[in-house]
């Protein structure tokens, strides 16, 4: 023994339930710092053993193996092999393994026991196993390791005591070996990793053998990432593909309502602000209701079968590697949804960087009300044609890109800011992971009705009241004879107005006079052009007869069409998202920076969109 005081060190791969057990052995007797000379966390501590001796721990973070990939597994391995600046050679190691995952970590187990100091192996993590029906043998694991085994459970605090006697025992009993014999190579040691798995497992159901293929595919870094963007992509190929007559449906429902009224009520202002505002302007927008709720089936369905955890668990990685941490995985799943519960999410990130992160670039994830402003676009301007006769619609293709933009979009800023403003580094963490488990009818229906009745609430709040005002504004002042309503109004003036500033990218008038609007919702953009189109059709048969997307594919390029969609990936057109912003950072710094930089992105994306659409010939 080296010092008075064992110093012992507890190692394992991420996530086996280190921090757990160190946590759960010292409780309050920690201290944090950082190892001299590098931002790695040092976090050591003190506890006893039964006779009241003391010890001391260091937590160490997670590592797959020996040779470091990273700072953090560097710095693992110099604590472990003693050439650590400031830090002793441990006396001894406790080694984590997580009993549900044991091929996996047995792999470094393995190569951590060919060091030859005293070693016990904690079993971690049974309980899990246990659900999941994995019944393990810790002697006959003790017996193939060669060191003592402790099944332990950190959360709940068992088996700690008969860790610590175990740690005790090796240290006192320990006697060096001749030669360290570790496996000679890679394979080797992962099929002797595998070999020692297999007999240590007493029993196993087969729904746990099935699972467990399955996730090895499934949470595969190369092929689990192929799968999840294939089945993103087969969700989106679906919105078109199978929102059409429902779609069609609706839009026709709408169509007859605004011809029942024009038939039967004479000529007024009230009647004028129902066809125009309330059902040509919000009616624009109800009409993808079918879309939306399309693409909550499949995220609801990948969520009851357990896929979604498996979802993040990919994305965890990826979320690391540009500094966030994997519990931000939640906050910015709901934002797919709206970034207002996502951001309030947040609240579950302890470090605050990160979660100012997480809430900065949560308006990046394309929320449900970009659906509508996409489909119109899209339906308009992308032919609905397969591409090079492949059968993959080439809409669907867009709105994948568009969602993919947005993510790609937010790992960018998310690696920018914990560079700059908001410095610091991600954190992995370990989430359980479901049963796989058939879909219930009943939840997800359930689910389709809550989105369904969110987004009618919406259209009929404050989709509706905004584009009442809007209404208001583009029929007031009357133009007179021969020149636009629209054009005339103070709507449109202000439209103007706004048009010299975003000529530049390609924007036009329709466009200048959706963007103020929509910042109330961006659903706004699609019913205040459906008003204004509405307005200045007014008497016009031929013009009434047309929808929306054939008015505007009559008047804009398919450059503009293609800014305007770029616009919408990044523009933060959402006043409820600034507000809760202010409201979760606790001022207006914040959410000012946000909309600072997301509408620079905005007005980048749009202009760089509209000129290089320019350059193929397509303005
Ligand atoms: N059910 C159960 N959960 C556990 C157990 N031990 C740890 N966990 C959970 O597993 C997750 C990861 O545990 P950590 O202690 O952070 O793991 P770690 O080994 O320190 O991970 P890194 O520091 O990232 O390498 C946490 O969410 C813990 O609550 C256990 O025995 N049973
Ligand atoms: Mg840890």
């Amino acid at each position: 023994m080296t010092a008075a005081i064992p110093s012992i060190a507890l190692v394992g791969n991420p996530n086996a339930g280190k921090s757990s057990l160190f946590n759960a052995l010292t409780g309050a007797r920690q201290k944090i710092a950082n190892y001299p000379g590098v931002t790695v966390e040092r976090k050591a501590g003190h506890a006893s053993f039964a006779d009241g001796r003391p010890l001391s721990l260091i937590d160490l973070p997670g590592t797959y193996s020996l040779t470091p990939a990273s700072l953090d597994e560097a710095v693992t391995r110099d604590v472990i092999l003693g050439r650590q600046a400031g830090e002793t050679r441990p006396d001894a190691l406790i080694v984590v393994l997580d009993a549900a995952n044991l091929d996996n970590h047995l792999c470094f187990a393995l190569e951590l026991l060919a060091l030859d100091l005293p070693t016990v192996v904690a079993l971690n993590m049974v309980d899990l196993a246990e659900r999941d029906g994995l019944t393990l043998d810790p002697e006959r694991l003790s017996h193939e390791l060669g060191v003592p085994v402790v099944p332990t459970v950190a959360v709940r605090k068992r088996g700690l005591a008969d860790l610590l006697a175990a740690v005790d025992a090796a240290i006192r009993s320990h006697q060096p070996r001749e030669a360290a014999a570790g496996p000679a190579n890679d394979s080797a040691l992962h099929q002797r990793a595998r070999a020692i798995a297999r007999a240590a497992i007493v029993s196993e159901t087969p729904v746990r053998r099935w699972t467990q293929r399955v996730d090895n595919v499934v949470l595969h870094p190369v092929f689990g990432m192929i799968i999840l963007l294939a089945l993103m992509f087969v969700m989106f190929q679906a919105v078109y593909a199978w929102a059409g007559p429902p779609a069609d449906a609706l839009e026709a429902l709408v169509g007859a309502a605004q011809a029942w009224v024009v038939d039967n009520v004479p000529q007024n202002l009230l009647r004028d602000l129902v066809v125009e505002g309330l059902l040509a302007g919000v009616g624009a927008v109800v009409v993808f209701l079918p879309q939306i709720l399309i693409l909550f089936l499949f995220i609801l369905l990948l969520e009851a079968s357990g896929y979604m955890t498996r979802a993040a668990f990919l994305m965890d990685g990826l979320m690391g590697k540009v500094g966030l941490s994997g519990r931000g995985f939640i906050p910015l799943l709901s934002s797919f949804a709206c970034a207002v519960p996502g951001i309030m999410a947040t609240r579950a990130i302890p470090d605050e960087k990160d979660r100012l992160t997480t809430i900065l670039i949560a308006p990046l994830m394309t929320c449900s009300a970009r659906l509508p402003v996409y489909a119109l676009i899209i339906a308009a301007f992308i032919p609905d044609s397969g591409v090079g006769g492949t059968g993959i619609g080439l809409q669907g293709l867009v709105l994948f890109g568009l969602y993919v933009a947005g993510i790609v979009g937010a790992l960018v800023v998310a690696f920018a800011l914990r560079r700059t403003v908001a410095r610091g580094t991600g954190a992995g963490f370990m989430m359980e992971m479901p049963r796989y488990q058939m879909p219930r009818l009943r939840d997800v229906a359930l689910g389709l009705w809550q989105r369904a009745w969110i987004f009618l609430r919406r259209a009929g709040t404050i989709i509706a009241f905004t584009t009442v005002i809007l209404w208001l504004l583009l029929t007031f002042p009357k133009a007179p004879e021969g020149q636009s309503q629209v054009d005339y109004s103070i709507a449109g003036r202000i439209a103007s107005g706004l048009e010299v500033a975003v000529t530049p990218i390609g924007f036009n008038h329709d466009i200048a006079l959706a963007l103020i609007p929509a910042m109330a919702a961006r659903e706004v953009a699609v019913s205040a052009m459906a008003t204004a189109n509405a307005i200045d059709a007014d008497g016009d048969e031929e013009a009434m007869a047309q929808t929306l997307g054939e008015r505007l594919q009559g008047k804009w390029s398919l450059a503009t069409a293609l800014a305007f969609l770029a616009w919408f990936v990044f523009a933060p057109q959402c006043i409820s998202t600034i507000a809760i912003t202010r409201r979760e950072t606790n001022g207006w710094k914040w959410p000012l920076f946000m909309v600072g930089y997301l509408f620079a992105l905005a007005y980048a994306a749009a202009g760089i969109t509209y000129w290089t659409a320019v350059a193929f010939g397509l303005g």
